[in-house]
């Protein structure tokens, strides 16, 4: 197996011809009712997404947010191993850090995913427990999708950058593995632009299309970094079929079929 994430992202990409990255948040309230028999609905639901979705998918985003409990962690395992065992990476969107001897402890999480979403407030020395794993890629909150999030990542500083524009140049920096890229929402597509241009080198992850609305041409143009990226939509494929019942799985299949196409005309 290829040492480096974002070389085995490329294989991935290139394989399925997709920059897809299907987001897995099998919110409890939206799971389809006929699932609730089984031990565990979250990976119920997920394993049938993947078995619709994966000829599609350049990787999967489980947000961690949606398994934090004790049912939760095995969903997340049992849905990890699968994805695996249909050969996509799984980048895991945990928006960890801490100080050192904690985040030390968070990164163990990347035992068990390809990749993982950062943030950065704290600073350099909380983040090297997973810029150090060289072969796990590291996605670094930057510009993310939410209205909020001009509230402080917009702030200009004294030397006249935006606080997005500074954590842009930082995680340049802390690039010495080859292995860190950026989140930056589709819903900002001047800023994802002007961050494409201040660090030509780092791949992107582009959520915010989709449910959010956002942009996928400049996803699509200003996300990828010598053709290497991913653009997320999480609820705008696995809810798809959200009221087709049984039919749900071949629902997110097409939608993720869709999103690929929509994409590829922008590669
Ligand atoms: O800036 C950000 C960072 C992360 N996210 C996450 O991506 C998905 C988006 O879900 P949709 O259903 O496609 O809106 C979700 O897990 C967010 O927590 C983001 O949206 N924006």
């Amino acid at each position: 197996m290829n040492e480096d994430f974002f070389d085995r992202l490329r294989d991935r990409i290139d394989r399925v011809d997709s920059v897809v990255s299907v987001g897995l948040d099998p919110d409890p309230t939206r799971i389809p009712e006929h699932l609730d028999e089984y031990d565990l609905p979250r990976w119920a639901f997920n394993r049938r997404i993947i078995d619709a979705t994966h000829e599609h998918a350049a990787c999967y985003k489980p947000n961690a947010a949606f398994y934090e409990d004790g049912d939760g962690w095995r969903a997340l395992r049992e849905t990890i191993a699968y994805a695996h065992g249909k050969d996509v990476p799984v980048l895991l969107d945990a928006k960890r850090a801490d100080i050192g001897n904690t985040s030390r402890q968070y990164a163990k999480l990347l035992d068990h995913a390809d990749a993982i979403t950062l943030n950065p407030y704290l600073g350099r020395d909380s983040l090297e427990p997973f810029l150090s794993r060289a072969d796990k890629g590291v996605f670094v909150l930057c510009r993310t999708s939410n209205p909020g999030g001009s509230d402080v990542q917009d702030l200009e500083l004294a030397s006249g950058d935006r606080v997005y524009e500074r954590v842009a140049a930082l995680a340049d920096l802390w690039n010495r593995n080859g292995n860190v890229g950026l989140v930056v929402g589709a819903t900002t597509p001047e800023e994802l632009e002007s961050v494409r241009e201040q660090v030509p080198d780092l791949p992107f992850l582009v959520p915010g299309v989709g449910a959010q609305g956002g942009d996928a041409e400049a996803a699509v143009t200003h996300g990828l970094a010598d053709g290497v990226g991913l653009v997320n939509s999480s609820r705008g494929i696995i809810f798809a079929g959200e009221d087709r019942g049984a039919a749900f799985a071949k629902a997110a299949g097409e939608a993720a079929k869709r999103l690929k196409k929509r994409l590829n005309r922008y590669r």
